[in-house]
């Protein structure tokens, strides 16, 4: 089966600073797939490449098939359609109201009247666990837990074929950070869609993730199922595991 993503290596150099280096991987149907590494890494940077935000210097990036180098911007934004974005730290607009912030690209692309835009966003809130009581709220009534669920109800209402989760547990309790973990497995089985998350939180990218890749200073370091990336005997792996060592360890009793 064709892979959702393609990235064959990719280069990406901006004022001269080699901020991706020969970066290659594949994303398959169905994945939730990982990428976990240190602050500056290159994690978000791999997210805006892959929708188009930003151009590679060097190498190829294939979405759905289609090569991201070589389409033009109407193609561009149909592939963008295909893609659910759930921004770190939310991006929710603060003056409209939640169910406006659901339904956001209906209200801009579409005629359809507010009831009907409302029973749309109730279905996804829905889907994030959150009820009717909260299509009125504005995001500053909202706790950060909520503001990521409705963060990922406006990321999928338009059903995506692929979700880019960046950073979906940060700044969140550990329990609230499991609660969005399950979410993000449900949702993938319920919408049969794959999964791109960016993460540096050790336990969720174990507990979630089919396939983990870890990325140092903008270079592939592995790229594995979690129990190969536990077994890994690379140096830079092993540091890296040990720094969230407690964290796994909480995940192994639980
Ligand atoms: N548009 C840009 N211009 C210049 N430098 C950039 C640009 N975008 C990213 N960078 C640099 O690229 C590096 C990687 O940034 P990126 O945001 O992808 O890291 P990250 O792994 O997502 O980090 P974090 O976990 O802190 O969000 C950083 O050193 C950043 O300063």
């Amino acid at each position: 089966m064709e892979p959702v993503v393609e990235v064959e290596n990719l280069n990406l150099i901006i004022e001269g600073r080699h901020i991706l280096k020969n970066v290659s991987f594949k994303i398959n149907r169905g994945e939730i797939f990982t990428i976990l590494g240190g602050s500056g890494s290159g994690k978000t940077t791999i997210t805006k490449c892959i929708v188009g935000l930003l151009k590679p210097t060097s190498g190829s990036i294939k979405v759905f098939g289609k090569d991201l180098t070589q389409i033009n911007p109407l193609e561009l934004n149909g592939l963008r359609k295909e893609i659910g974005y759930v921004f770190q730290g939310a991006a929710l607009f603060d003056s409209l109201k939640v169910w406006e912030n659901v339904v956001f690209y209906y209200l801009e692309h579409s005629n359809m009247k507010e009831e009907e835009l409302k029973e749309i966003a109730l279905t996804y809130l829905k889907m994030v666990g959150l009820g009717e009581h909260t299509l009125e709220l504005y995001p500053s009534e909202l706790s950060g837990g909520m503001k990521k669920r409705v963060g990922i109800a406006r990321a999928i209402a338009t059903q995506p074929k692929l979700v880019i989760y960046d950073e979906p547990t940060s700044g969140l309790d550990p329990i609230t950070s499991r609660l969005i973990d399950n979410l993000i497995k449900e949702l993938r089985d319920k919408t049969s869609s794959t999964a791109l998350v960016v993460s540096h939180d050790m336990v969720s990218a174990f507990t979630i993730s089919d396939r983990i890749m870890i990325l140092r200073e903008g270079e592939v370091v592995l790229i594995g199922t979690p129990q190969e990336v536990l077994e890994s005997q690379d140096p830079f792996v092993r540091e890296f595991l040990r720094s969230g060592l407690g964290e796994l360890q909480a995940i192994n009793r639980g």
